[in-house]
């Protein structure tokens, strides 16, 4: 397998490149035209291609569906979602639909020729990173988007096998089955029907409850796409919006409160459209769909009142639910990995010892390469830990450097830091999660593999697993030595850094234990419980790069 170095670097909201951080080997193969879909969402390698090797690219979604008059679904829904998701997004239409809040009016299938020349026009020009796939209104129009998929492959393929709206209209026939069992299934990454588009999938059986929803997308899995996603957001009498994913191993049940709105009308094509978005700017597969499962729930939320037309199913907005999220997070840093490398954590007491502000201190280590801190103040009065956040927010974001609070998800949120830590003790993660929306960084501390599991199905980014070695910043803290810091690494799908006694004088042991999701050390006392911290981490840094 061939392989380049390429540099993976820190772009701020305007694709503009903040600071190098690190470089790592891509594949060629990411794009072997034999199953360029699998190799792409499969491999964790996979962040490197995303991370854009040329500062102009944007991540690239194609839409082949229908147009919604109405704008609420379809390619209307398609380009908001990614544009809100900050994807660029091209599109093939495939029918024309005359359609408002009441119901489908009318259906103008556009001739597969003209489908095929478009969708010449924007393959053999543009790169595409993620097909999506929305109405595909007769068979020949699926006959000619697989043609054109086997001519110009791209990463990653997601289908919404759009059949029947939540209104209830057909959209698609029962003449397009053959093309998606046959053709189209078999080359997607992820297929996403809704509970009807299930049912008629696996030949008109009806679902009535989440066990069906598993078990239907069992059946779907069979039919050849690597990852299913049943949506239940048309389940009869749940209290929960609850979706199924399947990736062919293992059922995980995405559950988000049903908001009580009436406005879901595109909330299909608007969650694949998220999924391709996410996969397009490098994410997994599940963590794609968490994360456009959260924007979905989020969006409705927001537009739950919102007044567009008289019929039963409205619009909903998807950038007044970005509101907030937007204004504030401009400078905010991407997570990757490799973030953890040299973890910086502070400590109240530590300062005043050697006389020093948080945000010298913040400052000496940020210099001296600490390339993730966490601001862990647990005696500061609200408003002066709300005031220094916002100082070492400064500094660090001029180093590209994320900043995190430690357990205080309001001062988090009040001064717009990167993300938060939080203990087993503190806020529950998918309750900081929903708090914090998609984008910010939240680490969780763990010490068994059922914790980091817990912290993963709940939507953490990253753990911290310790204490690897005897510690006195933390007391009553259980020791779990470097066996214990194995295990989790070894089951855990999010990346770990270890924390805990760790110093110079071990921090390469501690590295060298050979998990590959071991991306780096933790230190308190061993870069703040010093005379210089700037010198301590340029030498652990040293020690662990
Ligand atoms: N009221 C709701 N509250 C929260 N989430 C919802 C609600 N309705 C739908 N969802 C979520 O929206 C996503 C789309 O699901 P849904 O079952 O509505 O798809 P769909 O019927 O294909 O959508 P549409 O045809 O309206 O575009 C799913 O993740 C689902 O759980
Ligand atoms: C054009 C179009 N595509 C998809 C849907 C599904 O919501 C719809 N209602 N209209
Ligand atoms: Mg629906």
């Amino acid at each position: 397998m061939a392989s380049a170095q390429v540099l993976c670097c820190h772009f701020d909201c305007r694709g503009v490149q903040v600071a190098p951080i690190v470089s790592f080997p891509v594949w060629n193969s990411l794009t072997t035209p034999k199953n360029p879909t699998l190799r792409f969402v499969n491999s964790t390698l996979m962040q490197a291609d995303m991370i854009h090797t040329s500062q102009n690219k944007i991540p690239h979604v194609l839409t082949v569906a229908g147009s919604d008059s109405g704008a609420g679904a379809g390619i209307q829904a398609d380009l908001k979602a990614c544009a809100a998701r900050r994807v660029y997004c091209s599109t093939v239409i495939t029918a024309v639909t005359a359609q408002n809040t009441v119901g489908v009016q009318g259906v103008d299938i556009v001739p597969e020729d003209f489908v095929a020349e478009q969708l010449k026009s924007v393959l053999s020009d543009m790169h595409v990173d993620v097909v999506k796939t929305g109405m595909l209104p007769s068979l020949n129009i699926v006959k000619v988007l697989c043609g054109s998929l086997r001519k110009f492959p791209v990463k990653a393929l997601v289908v919404d096998p759009v059949m029947i709206s939540t209104s209830g209209d057909v959209l698609s026939g029962p003449s397009v089955l053959t093309g998606f069992r046959e053709e189209l299934l078999p080359m997607a990454d992820i297929v996403t029907p809704n509970i009807k588009e299930a049912s008629v999938l696996i030949g008109d059986v009806p679902l009535k409850s989440v066990s069906d929803m598993r078990t239907a997308a069992k059946l779907i899995h069979d039919l050849g796409p690597r990852n299913v996603l049943v949506k239940g957001g048309d389940l009869p009498n749940s209290s929960e919006a609850i979706d199924v994913f399947f990736d062919g191993e293992e059922f995980y049940e995405l559950c988000s409160s049903r908001v009580n709105t009436r406005n879901t009308h595109g909330t299909g094509c608007t969650l694949a459209s998220c999924i391709a978005a996410e996969l397009a700017k490098g994410s997994s597969m599940l963590s794609a769909v968490k994360i456009a499962k959260h924007f979905i729930e989020t969006a409705l939320d927001y537009s739950r009142d919102l007044i567009i037309g008289n019929g039963a199913q409205g619009p909903f907005d998807h950038f007044l639910a970005l509101k907030n999220i937007n204004q504030h997070s401009c400078g905010q840093n991407r997570f990757h990995p490799n973030n953890l490398l040299l973890y910086a954590v502070t400590d109240s007491a530590m300062n005043r010892r050697w006389g020093r502000s948080i945000a010298e201190a913040v400052k000496a280590a940020v210099e001296g390469g600490a390339t993730i801190v966490q601001l862990r103040e647990k005696d500061a009065e609200t408003r002066d830990f709300l005031d220094a956040a916002k100082v070492c927010l400064e500094i660090c974001r001029s180093h590209g450097v994320p900043l995190l609070i430690n357990d205080r998800i309001d001062v988090a949120l009040a001064c717009d830091a990167d993300g938060v830590h939080i203990g087993q003790s503190d806020m529950p993660t998918n309750l900081a999660r929903t708090l914090l929306g998609p984008e910010k960084i939240i680490g969780v501390s763990c010490k068994t593999p059922d914790q980091a599991q817990q912290a993963w199905i709940d939507g953490a980014d990253y753990i911290g697993c310790g204490g690897v070695y005897p510690t006195n910043t933390k007391s009553n803290n259980r020791t779990i030595g470097l066996e214990g810091l194995k295990e989790v690494c070894q089951t855990s799908k999010l990346p770990v850094v270890a924390i805990g006694g760790i110093g110079l004088s071990n921090a390469r042991t501690v590295m060298e234990i050979g998990e590959p999701n071991l991306k780096g050390v933790a230190v308190v006392s061993a870069l703040f419980d010093r005379e210089c911290v700037l010198t301590e981490t340029r030498n652990l840094h040293a020690v662990i790069s």
